[in-house]
């Protein structure tokens, strides 16, 4: 279980992005993040990702304090909380497969990366994963030569074969057209019940939060102004965010 308590980034020498912020996240629990352009939303990801430092506030996963770690503990949390960007960095000339395989920058060692080495044993799991993204037609396919959609699914893929026991994506579905976003909103979903992961997406554009996920969070000013489940908002709740 993740529980955030009164999280609050300072820019230093800047303004305060995210003021007081507290919420929980049950596994395998899909959580979309609503709120007006800059409300905070990548922010937050972002400091649930690690990538940005935390002014204050406690930060618990699975009962341990996660801001306390040393450097080798935060590296683990990292892999475990995998940051989806919005557009996914693949390698281009690399299949889907040996990018599932090698892991992004985040996820595997460097030596790994520049190598392109793995371990035999490692292909069944990740040709695991591609088919329950449903792109095992895809697998053999150069990293450049996917869709939009196709790479984010292989970037979901990827990161759950790193180990990742939570998913921060930043605006998954933007740009892409409605087919391929819903293919790729309904692999996290089936990724949340099958495999008992969370999944927490900025999804702002459109119903895809209310359509997809079981719970929404809105921001508005840096602070968390709804907690609602995931569900049509009213014209109360939408004028809040
Ligand atoms: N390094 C920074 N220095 C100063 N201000 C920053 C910095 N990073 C973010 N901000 C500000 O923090 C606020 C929140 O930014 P954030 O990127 O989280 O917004 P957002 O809700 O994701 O917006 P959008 O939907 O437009 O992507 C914005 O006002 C932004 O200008």
């Amino acid at each position: 279980m993740i529980r955030v308590s009164q999280l609050t980034k300072q820019i230093p020498g800047g303004p305060q992005v995210l003021s007081g912020i507290s919420f929980e996240i049950q596994p395998g629990e899909f959580v979309a993040v609503k709120g007006a352009s800059g409300s905070g939303k990548s922010m937050l990801l972002k400091c649930l990702a690690l990538r940005e430092k935390w002014t204050s506030g406690t930060y618990m996963v699975d009962g341990v304090n996660i801001l306390e770690k040393g450097f080798a503990g935060k590296m683990k949390v990292r892999r475990e909380m995998a940051y989806l960007e919005e557009k996914p960095t693949l390698y281009p000339n690399r299949t889907a497969l040996k990018n599932v395989l090698i892991g992004s920058a985040y996820q595997t060692p460097i030596w790994r990366r520049v190598t392109g080495m793995v371990r035999n044993d490692d292909y069944m799991g990740a040709m695991d994963m591609i088919e329950k993204v449903g792109l095992l037609d895809k697998a053999k396919q150069k990293g450049d030569k996917l869709s939009g959609g196709e790479k984010q699914r292989i970037a979901i893929a990827r990161a759950l074969v790193h180990g990742a026991q939570t998913l921060l994506a930043d605006e998954p579905v933007s740009g892409l057209d409605p087919h391929a976003a819903e293919q790729v909103l309904s692999d996290l979903k089936r990724m949340c019940k099958i495999q008992g992961i969370s999944v927490i997406a900025v999804m702002h554009q459109g119903d895809w939060a209310e359509r997809f996920a079981d719970r929404i969070l809105g921001l508005s000013g840096g602070e968390l102004v709804l907690d609602v489940k995931g569900r049509r908002l009213t014209e109360r709740e939408k004028q809040l965010i």
